[in-house]
C-alpha cells in the first residue's frame, strides 16, 4: 500500500446529469424542475453552428433567471479545436452570475487542454472579482483522452468529475458502431452455438474510474442514446455503478429516474453495509481484524467497502 492516502472525491450527489441544448431555452425550466443532481446546459454538439451565439446568450441569461434549486449547474463549452470555446468561457464568466458552478470541457485530450481553460478562467475570475471558483468536469471521448486520462484527472485543483462520452469516443477509436453506449450487436463471444454479448465500453470506464479515484475526482458514465430502451439504460448504468462510477448522463427526461434509482443504494444494501460495520466493531473489541457475517468473510477492507455505501446514503439523506 502506498503511503499516499487516496483523496476523497467531492462529497456531492452526481447520480444523474441531465443535458439540454442551449439553443432550446424552452427546456431550461423543465430541466430545473427535474430530479437530476446536475444540469448540463450544452453549447457544444447539440447546438448547430449557426445557433452558437444565441445559445450562449440563452445560457448566460438562464443561469441568473431560472431557479436551479440546489442542483450543480454546469455548462458544456465548445471543444478547444473550435473558434467558439474562448468566447463561451469569457461570456459565461463575465456575464453570468455566481450561480454557475461548473464548466464541462469536451474532448479533453491531455492535461494541457485543462491547463488552457484553467488559465483563461483564472484570468477572468480575477479580473471580475468572482468569489466562487468555477469547478471543472471533463469528457473523455477520444483515443488521446483515454491514453492521458490520469494526467487529465490531475491537471487542475478545479477538476471535480470526468465522464465517458461514448459517441465521440467510438468515432475517435474507429469503432464499427453508430450506437451511443450499451450492447453492440457484433461484440460477442461465441460458444456452442450461443452468443454471449460483452461490453466494449468496459475497459475505458475502468480506466476512467482508476484515474478519477487516484486523484479524488468523480467518475461518471456518459450518454445512452436510445432513450426508448429503459432496460438497456438500466443494464448499462448497473454495470457502471458496479465498476465504481457515481452517476450517468440523461439525454432525455425519461432517463433521470432510472439513473437516480441505480446510483442510490437500496435500503437493503445500506442495512447490510451498516451491519458489516457493526460486525467489524464487535470484532475489533475482541482484537480481531476479520470476522464472519452471514457465512462470509468480512475484514478491514470490508469496512471501506461498506463505508462507500453508507457515505452515499448519507449524502442522499441530507
Ligand atoms: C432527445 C431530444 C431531442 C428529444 O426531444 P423531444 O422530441 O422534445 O422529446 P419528447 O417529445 O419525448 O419530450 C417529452 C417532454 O420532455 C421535455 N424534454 C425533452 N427533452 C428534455 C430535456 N433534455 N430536459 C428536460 N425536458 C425535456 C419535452 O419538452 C416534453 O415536455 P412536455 O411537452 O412538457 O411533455 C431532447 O430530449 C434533447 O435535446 N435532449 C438532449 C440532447 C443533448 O443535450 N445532447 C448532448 C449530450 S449527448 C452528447 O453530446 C454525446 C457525447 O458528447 C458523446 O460524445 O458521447
Ligand atoms: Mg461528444
Amino acid at each position: 500500500m502506498s503511503f499516499r492516502i487516496q483523496p476523497q472525491a467531492p462529497a456531492r450527489l452526481n447520480r444523474c446529469q441531465l443535458f439540454g441544448p442551449g439553443s432550446r431555452d424552452s427546456l431550461f425550466a423543465k430541466m430545473a424542475k427535474s430530479d437530476a443532481d446536475v444540469i448540463n446546459l450544452d453549447l457544444e454538439d447539440s447546438v448547430a453552428p449557426d445557433d452558437k451565439d444565441q445559445a450562449r446568450r440563452n445560457v448566460v441569461q438562464a443561469i441568473g433567471d431560472v431557479d436551479w434549486g440546489d442542483k450543480t449547474l454546469s455548462v458544456r463549452i465548445n471543444g478547444l479545436d473550435t473558434p467558439y470555446w474562448y468566447r463561451d468561457v469569457v461570456d459565461l464568466l463575465e456575464q453570468a452570475g455566481e450561480r454557475l458552478d461548473q464548466i464541462m470541457i469536451p474532448k479533453a485530450g491531455n492535461a494541457s487542454d485543462i491547463y488552457a481553460v484553467d488559465a483563461l478562467v483564472t484570468a477572468v475570475e480575477k479580473a471580475r472579482g468572482r468569489k466562487k471558483p468555477i469547478r471543472f468536469e471533463a469528457i473523455i471521448e477520444s483515443a488521446a483522452g483515454i491514453c492521458h486520462v490520469e494526467e487529465i484527472a490531475a491537471a487542475s485543483p478545479r477538476m471535480e468529475a470526468i465522464s465517458l462520452g461514448a459517441a465521440d469516443f467510438a468515432a475517435s477509436m474507429g469503432m464499427a458502431t453508430t450506437g451511443i453506449g450499451g450492447t453492440q450487436e457484433n461484440y460477442y463471444m461465441h460458444r456452442e452455438g450461443q452468443k454471449y454479448w460483452s461490453d466494449p465500453w468496459h475497459w475505458a470506464q475502468a480506466k476512467i474510474v482508476a484515474a478519477c479515484r487516484t486523484h479524488g475526482v468523480l467518475p461518471v458514465d456518459g450518454p445512452f442514446g436510445d432513450f426508448s430502451d429503459s432496460e438497456g439504460f438500466r443494464a448499462q448504468a448497473l454495470r457502471s455503478a458496479t465498476l465504481g462510477m457515481v452517476g450517468k448522463w440523461a439525454i432525455h427526461p425519461s432517463q433521470v429516474a432510472l439513473a437516480n434509482e441505480v446510483f442510490s443504494p437500496s435500503e437493503a444494501a445500506v442495512s447490510e453495509a451498516r451491519e458489516i460495520l457493526a460486525a467489524m466493531e464487535e470484532a475489533k473489541k475482541s482484537g480481531a481484524g476479520a470476522t464472519v457475517y452471514k457465512g462470509r468473510l468480512v475484514d478491514i477492507a470490508s469496512i471501506k467497502q461498506a463505508e462507500v455505501i453508507v457515505r452515499q446514503a448519507e449524502l442522499i439523506a441530507k
